[in-house]
C-alpha cells in the first residue's frame, strides 16, 4: 500500500530582484520587481509503506523544498500530494502525529537545556503516555548509545551526539513516516556510520516509511535500494541504485593483472589510468568501447587476470551533477 503519493507537485518562489545603485533602489521601493524560482516542477512519485527511498540531486535541486511540502511547512503552487491519506499543508493534528522531519542543519532541541528536557516537551506536545514515553526513550537511548549524555546541555554535545539526540526527539512519538534531510551532514565517518546503522535497524524493526536526502552516497548505499533523482526541480530518474549506474555512467572500469611484475607504458591510449600498482592497473574506459579495448589489450599484452566492473555510485552521481553534465541531465 502506498504511504506517499505525489502528483505533478510544483512550488515556485518569488524572489525580490534588487537592482544596484541609489536610483534603482529608490525605484525598487515604488515598483518591486520579482523573479520566479521554480524550486519543484511537475514532480510525481509514489512510495510504499515501509520503503526507505533516497532523494538525490545537486545543490538547489529542490529536495528540501519537496520535504517541506510533504511536511506541510509550505504550500505548493501546483499539483497534489497525500501522506498516509493526509494532505500535508492542511496541517491536521492527526497528520502531525504521524510524521517527523529531521534536518541536519536545523535543530529542534533547546540549546541551553539537556536534551531530555526537549524530549519531555515533545512528549507533552504529542501527548505520549508516560509508559510509552519511558519505553521508547529507553529503547532509543540504548540503540543510539546516548545514555550518559542525557543530562548534559545540548550546546556541550558534539555534532554527532546532537544528531543522535535529534533523532530521539523526532522518534519519541513513533511516527509512521520520517523525512530525513541530510542527517549526517558534517559528521565524521564513525558518527555517520552510527547514524546509518541506527536508521537501518530502526526502520527494519518499526517498518516506517523514510525519505532520505543526502549528499553522501555511503548513506544512500547503506540505507536505500531505490532513489528518486531530481535536478533543477524536475524528476530525472526513479529506480534502483544499480539502474542509476547503468543509466548514467558513461564508463566502466577494467582491472588488469599483467603476467610480468610491471605495467606497460602507453596503455593510457585505451582509457584513463585510475590506479597503477604493478602488476595491477585500473583503467577507466568508455562503456561502448569496453569489448573492443579488452580484445586489443588481451591481444597485445600477456595478461594473467582481468575483470570489468561498474564505477562506484559516488563517482557516477558526481559526474551526473557536475556542471558540465547538467544539460545532459536535463534531457535524459
Ligand atoms: N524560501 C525561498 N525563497 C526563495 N527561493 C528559495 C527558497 N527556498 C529555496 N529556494 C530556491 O529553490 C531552489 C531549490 O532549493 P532547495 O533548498 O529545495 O534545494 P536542495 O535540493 O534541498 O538543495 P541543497 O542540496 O543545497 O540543500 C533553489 O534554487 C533555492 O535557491
Amino acid at each position: 500500500m502506498s504511504a506517499i503519493e505525489v502528483q505533478n507537485l510544483g512550488r515556485t518562489y518569488k524572489v525580490y530582484r534588487k537592482r544596484e545603485g541609489l536610483f534603482a533602489s529608490v525605484r525598487g521601493l515604488l515598483h518591486r520587481e520579482y523573479r520566479e524560482v521554480h524550486a519543484v516542477q511537475d514532480v510525481s512519485f509514489s512510495i510504499d509503506e515501509g520503503e526507505m527511498v533516497a532523494f538525490l540531486g545537486p545543490n538547489g535541486a529542490g529536495k528540501t523544498t519537496t520535504l517541506k511540502l510533504l511536511s506541510g511547512l509550505i504550500v505548493p503552487t501546483s499539483g497534489s500530494a497525500t501522506v498516509l491519506g493526509h494532505v500535508p499543508w492542511k496541517r491536521e493534528d492527526a497528520y502531525r502525529r504521524r510524521f517527523s522531519l529531521v534536518t541536519g542543519q536545523k535543530e529542534q532541541l533547546w540549546w541551553d537545556l539537556p536534551a531530555q528536557e526537549s524530549f519531555r516537551l515533545h512528549k507533552e506536545i504529542y501527548r505520549v503516555s508516560a509508559a510509552d514515553y519511558k519505553s521508547r526513550l529507553d529503547e532509543l537511548t540504548e540503540l543510539l548509545e546516548v545514555g550518559e549524555l542525557m543530562s548534559q546541555p545540548v550546546r556541550e554535545l558534539s555534532l554527532g551526539e546532537r544528531m543522535r539526540m535529534e533523532l530521539i526527539a523526532a522518534l519519541i512519538h513513533r511516527p509512521d513516516v520520517l523525512f530525513l534531510d541530510e542527517p549526517t551532514i558534517g559528521l565524521d565517518v564513525i558518527s555517520q556510520r552510527r547514524v546509518q546503522q541506527f536508521l537501518l535497524k530502526y526502520q527494519k524493526e518499526q517498518g516506517i516509511t523514510v525519505i532520505l536526502t543526502s549528499h553522501y552516497m555511503k548513506d544512500v548505499e547503506a540505507l536505500c535500494d531505490r532513489a528518486i533523482v531530481i535536478n533543477k526541480g524536475t524528476k530525472i530518474h526513479d529506480g534502483s541504485l544499480d539502474e542509476i549506474i547503468d543509466r548514467f555512467s558513461r564508463h566502466k572500469i577494467i582491472e588488469l593483472h599483467f603476467a610480468v611484475n610491471s605495467t606497460p607504458n602507453g596503455i593510457d591510449r585505451y582509457g584513463v589510468v585510475l590506479e597503477n600498482r604493478p602488476p595491477m592497473l585500473k583503467l577507466q574506459v568508455e562503456k561502448h568501447k569496453v569489448s573492443d579495448v579488452l580484445s586489443r589489450i588481451l591481444g597485445e599484452y600477456d595478461i594473467e587476470d582481468v575483470s570489468v566492473s561498474e564505477r562506484p555510485l559516488e563517482d557516477v552521481i558526481a559526474e551526473l551533477f557536475s556542471s558540465d553534465s547538467e544539460s545532459r541531465a536535463d534531457t535524459v
